[in-house]
């Protein structure tokens, strides 16, 4: 598998942008920079975006992406949300108020976007991956995703605090090469993080605890951009990389 990344900060700024993975060159891990970092061709090939969570940083693209490639696709984008996340993209962004329903623009028969709910927890197939579904912990209904080729196995760990949950299921996972892991804010904000479900370096230390982690790379996300300089010193004593934007992985 192939990863770009494309987003790695929990907001944005000149030097940082909002989550956003690409796998293959087919499949989005979340929408918060897709439009601002490919070209229109490489938007078009986009046929999958896998949706962690209904918060805005997560989902800030899907609307352009829309606009961008209506007519010129042979088949919907398929955004995948679980039921919570599906139901606030069709009622607060896809509303005809905030943005067009493009889920029935051009024709409700053949329209540019498609929203595929599925249940948090489940493991369902998008194209040639089969993706596991983890629960996680934040204040809407958030999900890690196991991703795997039959060959390798990639994991987003979604906005979240700490989690039992997704320590047991990449521990069963096999050929597990790499955990994209979330850590917002520095430890002097863990009352922040605690209550807006996040994880400090202090909480990622001991989250790590849970993992066997059996040689997969570690790699943090989501910093938030007011606290990058303060997260990198702080991180910089536990055995993790964090991700730089513009940076390509071979799995
Ligand atoms: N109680 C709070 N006080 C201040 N900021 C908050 C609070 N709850 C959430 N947030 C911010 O709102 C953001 C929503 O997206 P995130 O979960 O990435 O990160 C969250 C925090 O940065």
């Amino acid at each position: 598998m192939k990863l770009q990344v494309l987003g790695c900060h929990g907001g944005e700024l000149p030097s940082c942008r909002s989550t956003c993975f690409l796998v293959d060159d087919v499949l989005a891990l979340d929408a918060g920079a897709l439009t601002g970092t490919l070209t229109l061709e490489q938007l078009c090939k986009v046929d999958d975006v896998l949706v962690g969570h209904s918060h805005f940083d997560h989902v800030k693209d899907l609307p352009l992406l829309a606009d961008l490639v209506i007519g010129r696709r042979d088949r919907p984008v398929t955004i995948h949300a679980s039921r919570e996340c599906a139901k606030a993209l069709r009622e607060n962004m896809f509303n005809n108020s905030l943005w067009p329903d493009f889920t029935r623009i051009p024709t409700r028969h053949k329209p540019v976007l498609a929203i595929k709910t599925f249940r948090a927890g489940s493991t369902f197939q998008v194209g040639p991956y089969t993706v596991k579904s983890v629960p996680v912990s934040h204040p809407v209904e958030s999900c890690a995703f196991i991703i795997s080729d039959g060959k390798s196995s990639l994991a987003m760990s979604g906005d979240t605090g700490p989690t039992d949950k997704l320590w047991k299921a990449l521990n069963a996972t096999k050929n597990l090469k790499a955990l994209l892991l979330e850590t917002s804010f520095p430890n002097s904000l863990q009352a922040l993080a605690d209550i807006s479900g996040h994880l400090t370096p202090a909480t990622v230390g001991s989250e790590l605890r849970k993992f066997d982690r059996n040689g997969a790379q570690v790699m943090l996300y989501h910093l938030k951009p007011a606290f990058v300089t303060q997260l990198k010193k702080e991180l910089a004593p536990l055995p993790v990389n964090v991700l730089e934007l513009g940076e390509t992985f071979q799995f």
